[in-house]
């Protein structure tokens, strides 16, 4: 059953500034269970700024406002404590891992969810068995989780190794920092199918920041937010992307500074 009562984000007036530069000015959203929220907007109007301030990147202070997951600020808490509460963030640009082994990796970022619920780490085999299934569930061959974390690896397939990690976590609000950029037109299908597979948890939700209208024809977003200069300017239903393709962004200007 979803909560419709607290949300499972809810982001108040939040003003956030990097080396001293004001980059988000006043965002408002909230997010309820269940619900795919899309962001859309200008390069440079900070959506991957925001992406990464809900997830805690240390470059960033929050200069004004309150991050509630669940109800509960999280502005204080580390990243790993985020992610371990169910917070996930899936990079716009993943970074490569040199020396660190995928399945490694995989099995470690795993097991220190688990420890963090006060439940026992995988059983080798048990996590084998599990990461296999997921790997299914993203079109990634085997070979993949023998690598070095993103070595080498595709655009489209560390895009594929993002949503594997967000699979394999199970985590209950996913920050997909644009997915769809650098897929092939398969590719984009099939992302958006294991996207729609995990999201028949009802208890998931997703933002997904994206430039293109075709992202959000696969994944139907419940709304359409739009960032201009570091603030939420307009929210729409899924039609939204019709206006934003035939207008552009020209006509949304920031609601103030
Ligand atoms: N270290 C920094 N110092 C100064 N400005 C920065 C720094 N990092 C990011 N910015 C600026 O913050 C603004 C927001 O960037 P952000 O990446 O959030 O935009 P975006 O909406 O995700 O853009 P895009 O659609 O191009 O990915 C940009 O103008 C960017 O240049």
């Amino acid at each position: 059953m979803t909560n419709k009562t607290i949300p499972l984000l809810e982001i108040r007036n939040l003003h956030a500034n990097i080396n001293n530069n004001k980059i988000l000015r006043g965002v408002n959203l909230s997010i309820f269970e269940g619900e795919i929220h899309a962001i859309m907007g200008t390069n440079g109007s900070g959506k991957s700024t925001l992406s990464k301030v809900i997830a805690g990147h240390p470059s960033y202070d929050v200069i004004e406002g309150e991050i509630l997951f669940q109800g509960k600020n999280i502005c204080d808490l580390d990243p790993d404590l985020r992610s371990h509460l169910g917070l996930f963030l899936a990079f716009q640009y993943p970074v490569e891992i040199a020396g660190v082994d995928n399945q490694e990796f995989l099995e470690a970022i795993y097991n220190a969810k688990q420890v963090s619920m006060n439940l026992p780490k995988a059983n080798p085999l048990f996590f084998y068995e599990l990461l296999r299934e997921k790997l299914k569930m993203v079109n990634l061959d085997e070979s993949f989780i023998s690598r070095n974390v993103n070595e080498g690896f595709s655009g489209g397939e560390k895009k594929r190794n993002e949503i594997l990690q967000f699979a394999l976590l199970d985590s209950i609000l996913g920050i997909l920092d644009e997915t769809d950029s650098g897929l092939d037109i398969d590719a984009l299908k099939s992302i958006s199918k294991t996207i729609n597979i995990l999201m028949e948890n009802k208890n998931k939700s997703i933002i997904l920041i994206t430039h293109y209208k075709r992202l959000l024809e696969y994944i139907k977003p419940d709304f359409i937010h739009v960032m201009q200069d570091g603030q939420i300017v307009k929210t729409g239903d899924a039609t939204l992307a019709n206006l934003l393709e035939e207008k552009g962004y020209d006509w949304l200007k920031p609601i103030s500074n």
